[in-house]
């Protein structure tokens, strides 16, 4: 029986999933709707229930061409001639297993670690159950949350032994399992599929819950990321392109939903407006689901943390993550507290983020750099040289699969593969609040109307708006931050202006941009 692992079924006995219903009709309909192996997983009954459950059970799975594995017991494997057994760390060994199974029988094994799943290549092991991806109620004692960097870390470890096939369990259901898929990949291994307990066993139609994770599974993400390979001279072939990218976005008119710091939102809703954009502040976490219709971006930006703010940004991500619309986010101040720290890993293992960005500090945070204390919002001094903030840029890039902006005098944007230093701006940006909260606003609304180069779109929004700042500073009239600030929107409109009438000259000479190779 070949082993299709795309959509791997564990049940679950227990009347909080199965309820009043009998396991062999929901494992039935689960089946009818696409399931491709089925877990028999009984923590508590007797051997004999089990066996004759098992049983029952196999009887169903044969019908449909479907391997029947049992969980723990390799004894109850045997004795109703399963296709295979799970097993956990705790359990018989591999070795052992193998000598009282038949010789094609299907072993897999619990792994969270890349030490256990080395191991369990090396004692070959078929498959390896990889988790726990998210927390779950279905299993209270994990031993640890692992999440898509966790997962994309083991595969790269197992990435030379391409025929022991992987699954992630924990946590997933129809809105993260295209992201889990997705974001767990590293460069050479991928997830062969996903398993799953209570979003089909506790389902109230298990057939029509299977299908639709068939379905998506078979679907790629909504904001999977091109990855545009690099030209030979990436910077000047990326400048060639920055004009018609800013005449694209002054013509689409995105619209930018903002869930942002009550600090900044005036100047950055004047700064969207400036270039031509449409701003709406809403923290209100059930308007997303209105709001993403517009096709437009979401920004979170974490400035003025609240209890109830968490579970707003959640439902906005989910929102405009199943839409696949980009999704910006600015974790500030992300190391200063240990609230700020748990939500920084909360909000990054609920949703995906099309562009990360933020000043060193942040995006250390983000990273997991166990290190970070930030005083409030600020970087604080600098530890990492230019090399290390380029090479830190590409490698969260790299794992979150999307586009990193780390912020500073000069900029680091990256997708993963390409890293561009930016060093145009001007010192008066550092002394007015909210003009990097409104660099979030301005990718968002690049992001939004082109989206076949992330990078490239992100780099356009950052030169418009860094040039504006630079030609606002040097009129003569400007003393400081107080008379900045009306001259910079009135030169991001000036520039909205000439890109609506097809004049590149504020380009021309102006961009300060090299690649940088890590
Ligand atoms: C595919 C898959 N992966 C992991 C598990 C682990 O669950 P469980 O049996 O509860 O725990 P351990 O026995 O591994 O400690 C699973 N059942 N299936
Ligand atoms: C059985 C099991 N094993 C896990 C592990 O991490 O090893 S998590 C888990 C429960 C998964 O249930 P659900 O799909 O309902 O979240």
């Amino acid at each position: 029986m070949p082993l299709d692992l795309s959509l791997y079924l564990v049940t679950d006995s227990t009347a909080a999933i199965l309820k009043e219903r009998d396991l062999g009709t929901v494992v039935e309909e689960a089946l009818k709707g696409g399931v491709t192996v089925v877990q028999y997983r009984d923590k508590t009954s007797d051997t004999g229930v089990q066996v004759e459950t098992a049983r029952k059970l196999h009887s169903i799975t044969q019908k449909y061409g479907v391997p029947l594995l049992i969980n723990d017991r390799v004894d109850v494997a045997v004795a109703i001639g399963a296709e295979g057994v799970h097993l956990g760390q705790d359990d018989m060994n591999i070795k052992d297993a193998k000598k009282l199974l038949p010789p094609n029988a299907i072993i897999g094994i619990s792994t969270s670690s890349i030490e256990e799943a080395k191991k369990a290549v090396a004692d070959g092991a078929d498959y390896l159950g990889v988790g726990t991806m998210f927390a779950t109620p279905t299993k209270t004692n994990t031993k640890s949350m692992i999440g898509t960097a966790g997962t994309q870390a083991i595969l790269n470890a197992i990435s030379d032994s391409p025929s022991v096939g992987t699954v992630s369990i924990g946590g997933i259901n129809h809105t993260n399992v295209q992201r889990v898929m997705y974001q767990s990949h590293s460069p050479k291994k991928g997830l062969d599929g996903v398993a799953i307990v209570s979003a089909i066993m506790a389902a109230d139609d298990p057939k029509a819950a299977a299908e639709e994770f068939a379905k998506l599974i078979k679907t790629p993400a909504p904001f999977a990321l091109t990855l545009n390979a690099p030209r030979a001279n990436e910077a000047e072939a990326l400048l060639e392109e920055v004009p018609r990218i800013v005449r694209k976005m002054v013509e689409v008119h995105p619209l930018v939903h903002n869930m942002i710091n009550f600090v900044v939102a005036n100047f950055v809703a004047n700064v969207a407006l400036s270039i031509g954009a449409s701003p709406i502040m809403s923290p209100y976490g059930d308007e997303a689901t209105d709001l993403c219709q517009f096709d437009g971006a979401l920004l979170i930006n974490m400035g003025t943390l609240t209890s109830e703010s968490i579970s707003n940004y959640l439902k906005a991500i989910k929102a405009y993550n199943q839409r696949g619309n980009p999704v910006i986010y600015d974790p500030v101040g992300a190391g200063a507290t240990h609230i700020r720290r748990n939500t920084v890993r909360d909000l990054m293992r609920g949703g995906y983020f099309d562009l990360i960005k933020g000043n060193e500090g942040e995006i250390r945070q983000a990273w997991g750099s166990s290190a970070v204390q930030q005083r409030g919002v600020d970087s604080g001094p600098s530890t990492l040289d230019n090399q290390q903030k380029a090479t830190l840029a590409r490698d969260l890039a790299r794992r979150e699969r999307n586009i990193v902006l780390l912020t500073g005098a000069t900029d680091y944007l990256s997708d993963g593969e390409r890293v561009i230093a930016v060093e145009n701006g001007h010192p008066l940006l550092g002394q007015v609040t909210g003009t990097g909260c409104a660099i979030g606003t301005i990718s968002g609304c690049f992001l939004t109307s082109h989206r076949s180069d992330r990078l490239l779109a992100v780099l356009s929004g950052i030169l418009m708006y860094e040039i504006a700042a630079e030609n606002a500073a040097s009129k003569e009239y400007v003393r400081g931050p107080g008379s900045f600030v009306p001259t910079f929107l009135d030169e991001l409109y000036a520039i909205r202006t000439a890109a609506a009438k097809g004049d590149d000259s504020w380009f021309v000479g102006r961009a300060k941009v090299r690649e940088v190779k890590v």
